[in-house]
């Protein structure tokens, strides 16, 4: 009988995680130094520049996550030889795109949700893409409507077929007026890696302003793009005729270091995370203060705590940024479960991303969610067609649970809940947490966790 291998095995397996349950005796501070390097929403996408680029390419602070390692698998089959200097850097050498060996994306599908993004890249270098069938997050539908009709106005012309999709310009691309029905930081990326190569000027209204964008395109005029960030979300891009490659430092992952904050005031902790910075988080560290939270910044890194007494119930809505980010409210609602009072989190970013709050409920959580939303609450983020509200009662205490993670940021959440609760949990399918929080087992022991990793 052939073994059946679940997405987050695979996962887990690319950055040699070799057993994917982890058993935690909760009850115990997490205190320490730990590290965090470039972010996976970005270290991802400056790996798909680099094909855009007619010479090599240098990325520094690449973190060791399964998304990184699906996106260099991906280039490899796209032809671009790739190569670590050193730990944490890696080359990309783009002379041989030409040898793309499309028949072999198969194998990447399903893993993330990168490779949409090299449907520009790749229709410039070679004239025709194909992607597979994208992965990421179960989080809600994640339609990828936006791309495909941006993709059009460039002059793509797309065939879906059972496996992924097929791209050619039988016309070249040309510079386009885009105007994205929603500030979407996937398509943004998508119009950015796309334009920068076509033919005349592009202008893209109502575009996704995160950090990880401004690094991209960074990236970009590295590489000799010419973008300009105009007020109220319009980048202009004009089109160039060639680029080089880049060599360039990761921004670093402001989900991790959020993450991680939150998990120093569940388990009454106090964590350094080095490599984070203030300006890009801004919204979390008001939160994180508000709910009661200490942190101080530092040159090389931002020290989260929890200082003692009670903390305080909180309202937030998930946004885009300056807003608070949807990745973060996870791991902050298991610090609101220790809250003294009722938090309401709105979900306004994806439609189905509160799942993971039933594990936590068994573990003795008091979480209502609301699945069409709370629509009478006043509130700052304007209501979509669809949201989510989780309203959270605290405090309760917590008590081990054997839990099946079922995403990324649920994922951690639920490691950070097995951590503060009373006695032992068994958490399972944790390879998926290797998508995006690099030296997950290594960072547990050094801050002082109690758990058995049979690795
Ligand atoms: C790899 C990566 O960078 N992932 C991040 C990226 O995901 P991703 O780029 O997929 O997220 P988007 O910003 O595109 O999605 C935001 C919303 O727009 C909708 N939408 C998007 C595209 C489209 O074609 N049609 C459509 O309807 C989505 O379903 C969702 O409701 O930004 C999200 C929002 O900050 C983060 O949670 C993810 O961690
Ligand atoms: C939703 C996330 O990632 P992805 O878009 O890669 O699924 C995330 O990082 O929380």
């Amino acid at each position: 009988m052939i073994p059946l291998v679940t997405d987050a095995q695979k996962a887990g397996a690319r950055v040699g995680l070799k057993s994917d349950s982890i058993v935690i005796n909760g009850g115990k501070r997490l205190e320490g130094r730990i590290e965090v390097r470039g972010a996976k929403n970005l270290a991802t996408k400056a790996m798909v520049a680099a094909l855009l680029g007619d010479t090599p390419s240098l990325l520094k602070g690449v973190p060791e996550i399964s998304d990184v390692g699906v996106v260099r698998g991906l280039l490899e089959v796209y032809g671009v030889k790739v190569t670590s200097p050193s730990p944490g850097e890696l080359s990309f050498d783009t002379s041989r795109v030409e040898s793309a060996h499309f028949a072999e994306i198969d194998a990447h599908a399903g893993a993330s949700r990168i490779p949409i993004l090299f449907c520009g890249p790749l229709l410039h270098r070679l004239g025709e893409a194909r992607i597979p069938d994208l992965g990421g997050c179960r989080i809600g539908d994640r339609p990828i409507d936006f791309h495909l009709d941006a993709l059009r106005q460039f002059g793509a012309v797309i065939e879906k077929g059972f496996e992924g999709i097929h791209l050619t310009a039988p016309d070249g691309l040309r510079g386009a007026d885009i105007e994205l029905p929603y500030p979407s930081v996937g398509a943004t990326e998508q119009v950015l890696l796309t334009a920068v190569l076509a033919t005349g000027t592009t202008e893209l209204k109502n575009a996704a302003i995160e950090p990880e964008i401004m690094d991209l395109i960074a990236i970009l005029q590295k590489m000799g793009a010419i973008i300009s960030v105009e007020p109220n979300r319009v980048i202009l891009i004009e089109g160039v005729e060639r680029l080089d490659g880049y060599n360039h430092r990761a921004l670093f992952d402001r989900n991790e270091v959020a993450s991680w904050a939150a998990a120093a005031l569940v388990t009454h902790g106090d964590i350094f995370v080095g490599g984070a910075r203030q300006t890009e988080m801004m919204a979390f560290l008001n939160v994180f203060r508000k709910v009661g939270g200490a942190f101080d910044v530092q040159e090389d890194g931002i020290r989260f705590w929890h200082p003692g007494g009670d903390l305080k119930p909180v309202t937030i809505e998930t946004d885009v940024h300056p807003g608070f980010m949807t990745d973060w409210q996870q791991p902050l609602i298991v610090a609101l479960t220790q809250a003294h009072g009722v938090s309401i989190v709105h979900e306004t970013v994806y439609e189905n991303r509160f799942g993971f709050t039933e594990a936590l409920n068994e573990m003795g959580a008091q979480i209502v969610v609301h699945k069409e939303g709370l629509p009478d609450h006043p509130r700052r983020v304007a209501r979509r067609d669809f949201e989510q509200a989780a309203v959270i009662t605290g405090p309760t205490e917590l008590h081990g649970a054997n839990i099946y993670v079922p995403d990324l940021r649920g994922g951690f959440s639920h490691l950070i809940a097995a951590l503060s609760a009373e006695g032992q949990s068994v958490i399972s399918n944790i390879g998926i947490i290797s998508r995006g929080y690099e030296h997950i087992i290594d960072k547990l022991e050094t801050l002082g966790a109690d758990f058995v990793y049979e690795g």
